[in-house]
């Protein structure tokens, strides 16, 4: 996959609509962060009131982890981020306010109190369980870990008297056992998220093939195979909704029911397979005088059928005239030239759709009858006419 393009880093135009998103999920994540941060910095300010911490190390890293929020918040709205590995920079803003907490617990007077504050700045670690793999969030417990160690020292080398090694050590066995325990089922989860995403990517796969499939179906269910017009069953289709939409409308309607004449002469002389050539030459030229109104059909062997909605008689005789000259002008081999033959009739308003079709047919057999080539009406209207 191409990596996102990106434009203008600083307004973020030209970002894509789903990393847009993205981007604006990741703020009100950051934002959502924000309380974690805001209950240690109630903590360290009670501390500050209650004696037990300088009020200048609360000032200090209320300060710090407030800058380095606002860093985050500005690498987020500059969209520097897209360029990492991990856009969501999860680790690191897991890992930023431990050194800072372990730092600030360094000057805890209280040593039962101690504890406590990096344990609060581990919290986020819980969330990113969530996001992160088995290897970095073991990373983030060592790195958490060695720092709770060098704390550890550090008091000890200040107050070697007021140290209690026991206490201590359970303490840091107690930070070891939830570390690991987090990034063990961190891991898990993290394996779960990813054979889900497979899982997602193989169904959008199978979803666009079966769409495909389905597609093809569709064209294939109502098309006919050799001239690619519409098929018997669903030029019927066609005719039977203008049908109902005449009627409700008061609409004219026509049909043309066209035969090509002499086509066994075509088959016998040049094959069958020249046979099929000209047949598809004949619906591309009758494709090519429609409307997009009209609809055309393959209704059998060499026989087309035309649906001409709102064309009374005479407009649709006219435009079966036009259809005729146009098979006949087809360019085709000497011996492949053909002529159409063409039954017209127009809805009446007792008619059903046999009726229509077979007024058409009887028309189409008037034509042929009549010497082929040409274009007949209905009988009764051409006798009217
Ligand atoms: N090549 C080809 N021929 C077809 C197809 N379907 C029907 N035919 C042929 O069309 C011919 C129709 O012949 P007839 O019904 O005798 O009609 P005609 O020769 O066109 O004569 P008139 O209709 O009376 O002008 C037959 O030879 C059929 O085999 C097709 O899909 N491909």
């Amino acid at each position: 996959m191409k990596p996102p393009r990106i434009e203008r880093a600083n307004t973020g135009a030209g970002l894509d609509e789903a990393i847009r998103a993205h981007q604006a999920l990741r703020l009100r994540r950051m934002r959502m962060g924000l309380v974690s941060h805001a209950v240690v910095w109630l903590l360290l300010v009670l501390c500050s009131a209650l004696g037990m911490l300088p009020w200048w190390v609360t000032g200090c890293y209320v300060g710090a982890t407030a800058l380095t929020q606002a860093v985050f918040h500005r690498i987020f709205r500059l969209h520097l981020n897209l360029g990492f590995r991990d856009p969501s920079m999860t680790f690191w803003q897991v890992f930023a306010p431990i050194p800072m907490g372990l730092w600030a617990a360094y000057f805890v007077t209280e040593p039962a109190l101690r504890p406590v504050i990096p344990m609060l700045v581990a919290i986020p670690a819980i969330y990113a369980i969530l996001a992160l793999g088995t290897r970095q969030l073991l990373r983030l417990a060592g790195a958490f870990l060695v720092g709770y160690l060098l704390l550890q020292l550090a008091i000890w080398q200040r107050e070697p008297g007021g140290f209690d090694l026991a206490h201590e050590l359970i303490v840091l066995l107690a930070f070891i056992v939830l570390m690991v325990q987090l990034a063990v089922v961190g891991g898990f989860i993290s394996q779960l998220r990813h054979q889900l995403h497979e899982r997602n990517v193989d169904l959008r796969r199978t979803m666009a093939r079966l769409n495909e499939a389905n597609a093809e179906l569709e064209v294939l269910a109502e098309r006919d195979p050799l001239t690619g017009i519409y098929n018997r069953r669903r030029v019927l289709e066609r005719l039977e909704e203008e049908l109902e939409r005449s009627r409700r409308g008061k609409l004219a309607l026509s049909v043309c029911m066209l035969d090509v004449d002499h086509f066994k002469k075509v088959n016998d002389r040049h094959g069958h397979q020249a046979g099929d050539v000209v047949l598809r030459e004949v619906a591309t030229t009758l494709a090519a005088t429609l409307r997009c109104t009209d609809s055309l059909g393959r209704y059998g062997g060499e026989e087309f059928l035309l649906v001409l909605p709102h064309a009374p008689l005479e407009g649709a005789r006219e435009k079966a005239e036009r259809v005729r000259r146009a098979v006949r002008s087809r360019r085709g081999g000497e011996d492949t030239a053909v002529t159409v033959s063409i039954g017209v009739a127009t809805l009446r308003p007792d008619d059903t759709l046999d009726t229509l079709v077979a007024r058409a047919d009887a028309a189409l057999y008037e034509a042929k009858t009549g010497g082929r080539d040409r274009v007949m009406l209905e009988p009764e209207a051409a006798s009217a006419g």
